[in-house]
């Protein structure tokens, strides 16, 4: 049986007269990779931050494990099991590895403040933390200042910093951007360790990458989805390579 997490039913978001988003429908299960792709402004990252709760939809709606979560803010959906990361690395880049995750973790996570005991010794979100940076293969930084990651290692520690708060559905915003081939390598290894527990939504540019991780694939144009389906059948879809593969072949 298939695990849905997360669904979107005809999402449409407007800017002024611009309709970034037109319709566009789609599921997020567990066990795969859903990649997005699009030509430059076809509505991806827009596409994101509806269902992260960034932006509101003008139309549609989108269940989170079933529920409707469309006029839930994005904390409320990141506490019921959604994480996102950004194109830009979103860290603090004077604190550790751990602490980015550890802060994560307690900014998720909602209790009274007990004012006798410092935020670093909660245990919580210290093995929420541990926990983390174990999944995302980052045990030998943990210590380490997170502005002094290579460029690869911080688009980790951002996922890192999203698994710290424990969700199941991941939505990833172009993590592969300026990685060479070895980062890009590891990050791949990273994404298919984790769909097994998680539904994964992937946005990138990097074809090859996603033809290698993705289970389904949702191709946009203009804001409007032109194709949908596994790898395979989106390669040889004619619209598809007329649209967008046919651009770089
Ligand atoms: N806050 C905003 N205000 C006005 N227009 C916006 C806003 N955000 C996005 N847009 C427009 O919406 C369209 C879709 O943008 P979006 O960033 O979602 O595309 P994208 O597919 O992620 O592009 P890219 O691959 O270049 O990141 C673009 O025409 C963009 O200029």
């Amino acid at each position: 049986m298939s695990d849905v997490l997360l669904s979107a039913k005809n999402i449409t978001r407007r800017f002024h007269g611009l309709v970034a988003i037109d319709g566009v429908s789609l599921t997020l299960t567990r066990g795969t990779v859903h990649a997005v792709i699009g030509t430059n402004g076809a509505g991806k990252s827009t596409l994101v931050s509806v269902l992260a709760g960034e932006l509101a939809p003008n139309e549609g709606a989108i269940f989170l494990h079933q529920q409707e979560v469309t006029s839930w803010s994005q904390p409320r959906r990141a506490r019921a099991g959604l994480g996102r990361s950004y194109q830009r690395t979103t860290i603090f880049p004077s604190l550790t590895v751990h602490e980015n995750c550890r802060i994560a973790a307690q900014a998720n996570r909602q209790q009274f403040w007990n004012w006798s005991s410092p935020a670093r010794n909660c245990r919580y979100s210290n093995d929420a933390a541990d926990q983390a940076i174990q999944l995302a293969g980052l045990e030998s930084d943990s210590r380490h200042t997170a502005g002094m990651l290579s460029h690869g290692r911080k688009r980790q520690l951002e996922i890192a910093m999203s698994l710290a708060t424990h969700p199941q559905v991941l939505l990833l915003d172009e993590p592969l951007a300026g990685m060479g081939p070895e980062e890009t390598e590891r990050m791949l290894s990273l994404l298919a360790s984790l769909k097994n527990e998680h539904a994964i939504l992937l946005v990138e540019h990097d074809m090859d990458a996603v033809f290698k991780v993705a289970d389904e694939i949702t191709v946009m144009v203009n804001g409007r989805v032109i194709a949908q389906g596994e790898p395979q059948a989106i390669r040889s879809n004619p619209d598809v390579q007329t649209a967008y593969l046919g651009e770089d072949e």
